[in-house]
């Protein structure tokens, strides 16, 4: 069983992870890690804060000679922040709307929204890119593949929906965007409305994607509600702080189509088995994978704090105030994304050791491979 916790406060002395049930004999590359911290840190309209963090993962156990050991691996990023965060600060009284602020305040009876804030923060997720690194470099030894990119921020949209080729073929494209777009026409749309946003004291929000190659039929089970493979990426995709909705495949749109033009109709060749000509499923029937590519989308809200705030209520007052300002992005859509590659990444490595798990690399493989032998065989 794959499990993993996380502690860390946003400008505390830095994050842990400690993550439990990794198998022995995995090579983990530092630098792998490293990259995907850099990939979460990028992305056009962040804030301040991201020029003094330069995410980099130490290992404190687990690992050994670059391999696992089979014991819990302990992760750590330093806040470098954290220097500037050792005098007190005056409370924080004025909660934001849309952030944790309020109902954490009442749920955890702090009088200083500091206290809620701190950990309600999506520095958080810079454990969670860590963790879902390791969860990608597990799915890499069975050749399954995770991508992301954005397509929409401020109610500015890709043109098209794009196929896996044609995603593919643009992913060096996205990776040197500065906001994870694959067409540069929209990429300018996007920034332009990300500096309007900023200059009004204002902020963005928009929808990122998620492709996920070369998954095994039956990851996840139609059993039981809380074995179903849809469900639990949702639930993963929705704990990202501003995330608001999720779609699988064609989403919402399949609310307005027929049986007849929705539903992937099934076809066998000897060389391929079984296959499909269209995926508006997603790649997950009945909770389980069923060997075409996975597609999510996550839709983001527009960023909570605002430099021209909202009214909101001092909570030792009960007076009506502008709510408070912290220093904030004005559009986080791009990191997201790869915050979604790695709850993506967990979830998946968690149904996979679910079905083929073993202590070791070796055993996962032998039962990995056994299953596509008998796949073959259908
Ligand atoms: C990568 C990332 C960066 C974020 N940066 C900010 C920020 O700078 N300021 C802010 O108010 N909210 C930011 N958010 C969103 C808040 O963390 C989030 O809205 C808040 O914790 C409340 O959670 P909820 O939106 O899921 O309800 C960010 C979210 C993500 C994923
Ligand atoms: C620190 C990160 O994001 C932070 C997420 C965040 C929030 O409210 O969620 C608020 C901001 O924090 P600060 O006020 O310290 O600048 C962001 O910078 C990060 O992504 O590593």
């Amino acid at each position: 069983m794959l499990r993993y916790l996380s502690g860390g406060e946003s400008h505390g002395p830095g994050l842990t992870a400690v993550i439990d049930g990794i198998p022995s004999n995995l090579s983990i590359n530092i630098e792998e890690i490293n990259r995907d911290l850099a990939r979460r840190q990028k992305g056009y309209g962040r804030g301040d804060r991201m020029k003094i963090e330069k995410d980099k993962v130490k290992i404190l156990s687990g690992i050994r000679n670059g391999k696992t050991l089979g014991s819990p691996v302990t992760l750590h990023i330093e806040n470098l922040d954290w220097e500037n965060w050792q005098k007190p600060t005056q409370p924080v009284t004025r909660p934001r709307p849309g952030h944790g602020d309020l109902a954490g305040a009442l749920k955890y009876d702090h009088t200083d929204i500091r206290n809620v804030l701190e950990r309600a923060s999506a520095r958080e997720t810079a454990a969670r890119v860590a963790v879902g690194s390791i969860a990608k470099t597990l799915l890499k030894e069975f050749g399954i593949e995770i991508i992301s990119h954005v397509t929409c921020i401020g109610g500015v949209k890709l043109k098209a929906h794009y196929d896996a080729n044609t995603l593919k073929q643009n992913l060096g494209y996205v990776e040197d965007s500065q906001v994870r777009c694959m067409d540069k026409d929209v990429e300018e749309e996007m920034i332009r409305e990300i500096i309007r946003a900023k200059e009004e004291g204002d902020s963005v929000g928009g929808i990122f994607e998620i492709w996920v190659f070369n998954v095994p039929p039956g990851l996840g089970s139609h059993v039981n509600w809380d074995r179903k493979l849809d469900a639990r990426l949702a639930f993963g995709l929705m704990s990202i702080q501003g995330i608001k909705g999720v779609e699988v495949g064609l989403g919402f749109e399949a609310g307005g189509k027929r049986g007849s033009e929705f539903h992937d109709e099934i076809f066998y060749s000897a060389d391929k088995g079984y296959f499909r000509k269209t995926n508006n499923a997603g790649g997950i029937e009945g909770g389980m994978t069923n060997g075409a590519p996975i597609v999510l989308r996550a839709a983001m809200k527009p960023i909570p704090t605002l430099y021209k705030p909202l009214m909101s209520v001092d909570i030792t007052t009960k007076t009506p105030v502008k709510a408070g300002i912290e220093r904030s992005d004005t559009c986080a859509v791009p990191s997201a994304s790869i915050v979604g590659e790695g709850v993506v990444a967990w979830t998946l490595a968690e149904a996979f050791m679910e079905k083929f798990g073993g202590d070791s690399l070796q055993e996962v493989k032998r039962n990995y491979e056994g299953y596509m032998e008998y796949l073959r065989t259908r």
